[in-house]
């Protein structure tokens, strides 16, 4: 029998995700759309349908709504019937921002009731928005050989990355014998990925000696690591945090490209289409006979008369003849009219480009924002759910334009290289 069948899941799909900006404004991480028809979490739903685990608790906290009509009772992931399910699990406490979850295993605390309920041999602890095909079977098997306590799953990272991740030294055995959470000065390159099979028993204990320790990463491995068993399951495939808009530019850019070792072709992603969409039964995608389009992923409903390259379209993209979409990750409705141009850029949902209009065809590659350094958007620029951009306004490389902006006067004008308009 597959070991999966007889663990608990919890999804951490609450977090806020600051990073991703605009695409943040109005939904959850998990929730951000991801290669077309996709959303951030089909990934890791379809890694626990495939690895053939049944009840998953989905913890939510932030913008939870585009979640919830997503996940639904879970049919795309096969998790209706007896003794399946995906339950969502709401924030606990009140509106109070200071009541709210301050950290993951703070998060996991507060629905201990969930757990108890749905006693199973190991718990998986997850995270919604991670772009991978992991098969959890073999990690809990490895976890049962171990004799473990908690398992955590780890790969090898450039060492340029690994201060955003729990860093981790193993002996022969895989054990882990050293352990810093983000660090300044790494003496590691192995990473964990936030993904941890816990002995349910000892996940209940632990949680309980000391309600202070609030992160998994920062308070109850560092202990565990010190004081009881706990082991690193290699992983070796594609794994990809895309917390922040340049990785989660690369990622979608890493699905079209051949071989990069991430497609939905291989492993079976599943995805509740458009959900809460009416006109979700989109036509077939249309192509006129001027229009020309090479390494892109194309979705339903679309029309594209014009040129595409490199790019991921979702459904019901229109590009008129003569405008030009390159590098770039258009969400679904965005209309982009005769003559517009579109480089290394996001468009979220329903953006309206008038003829002539460019975005993201400045000169800089790679320019600070000068809002908040800490957005370094290496180039990409975003543009808000619902924007108007008017005819022959220039955009240049890693704006950002929120959709609460009027743009109405802003025809034949230039919006600079690196500039936010909130
Ligand atoms: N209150 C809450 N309720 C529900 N969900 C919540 C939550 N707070 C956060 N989350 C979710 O939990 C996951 C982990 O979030 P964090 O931001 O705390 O960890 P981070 O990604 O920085 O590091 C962690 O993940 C990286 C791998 O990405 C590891 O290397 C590192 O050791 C580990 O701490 C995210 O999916 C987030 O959305």
């Amino acid at each position: 029998m597959r070991k999966a069948k007889e663990a608990l899941v919890l999804l951490l799909a609450g977090g806020v995700g600051s990073r991703l900006n605009i695409l943040v404004q109005k939904r959850a991480k998990p929730a951000v759309p991801f290669a077309g028809i996709y959303r951030i979490i089909d990934f890791s739903l379809s890694n626990v349908m495939n690895s053939g685990l049944q009840k998953v608790g989905v913890l939510t906290q932030y913008k939870p709504l585009s979640l919830m009509d997503h996940l639904s009772h879970g049919e795309p992931w096969d998790f209706t019937g007896r003794g399946r399910g995906v339950k969502i699990l709401p924030p606990r406490t009140g509106e109070l921002e200071s009541d709210w979850y301050r950290g993951t295993a703070d998060a996991v605390r507060r629905n201990l009731d969930f757990i108890r309920a749905n006693p199973a041999k190991e718990v998986v602890i997850l995270s919604g928005d991670h772009i991978y095909h992991m098969d959890f079977d073999a990690m809990i098997e490895f976890h049962r050989a171990k004799n473990a306590d908690v398992t955590i799953a780890m790969m090898v990272v450039s060492k340029s990355e690994i201060h955003q991740f729990g860093a981790g030294i193993t002996d022969r055995d895989d054990r882990i014998i050293d352990w810093e959470e983000k660090p300044k000065e790494p003496k590691t390159n192995l990473a964990s990925m936030g993904i941890y099979v816990f002995d349910y028993d000892y996940l209940l204990d632990t949680l309980s000696r000391n309600s202070l320790e609030l992160d998994f990463g920062m308070d109850i491995l560092p202990r565990a690591i010190r004081e009881d068993n706990v082991f690193a399951y290699p992983f070796y495939g594609y794994w990809r945090d895309v917390g922040t808009v340049q990785a989660y530019w690369e990622a979608n850019m890493d699905v079209i490209r051949k071989n990069s070792g991430i497609s939905p072709h291989d492993w079976n992603i599943r995805t509740n289409i458009e959900a809460g969409n009416r006109f979700a039964d989109r036509p077939p995608a249309r192509f006129g006979s001027r229009a020309k389009v090479h390494s892109s992923l194309i979705s339903a409903g679309s029309t594209i008369r014009g040129d595409v390259q490199q790019s991921v379209l979702a459904p019901g993209v229109v590009v008129e003849e003569g405008a030009v979409v390159r590098n770039s990750v258009i969400f679904s409705d965005c209309v982009v009219k005769k003559g517009a141009k579109i480089d290394y850029a996001i468009l979220d949902k329903r953006v309206c480009v008038e003829k002539d209009a460019e975005i993201g065809c400045g000169r800089n590659h790679a320019v600070a924002n000068k809002l908040n350094p800490d957005h370094l958007y290496s180039g990409i620029t975003l543009v808000g759910k619902g924007t108007h951009i008017p005819a022959e306004l220039r955009i240049g490389r890693n704006c950002a334009i929120h959709s609460t902006v009027n743009l109405a006067d802003f025809s034949g004008k230039i919006i600079e290289d690196g500039e936010s308009l909130i």
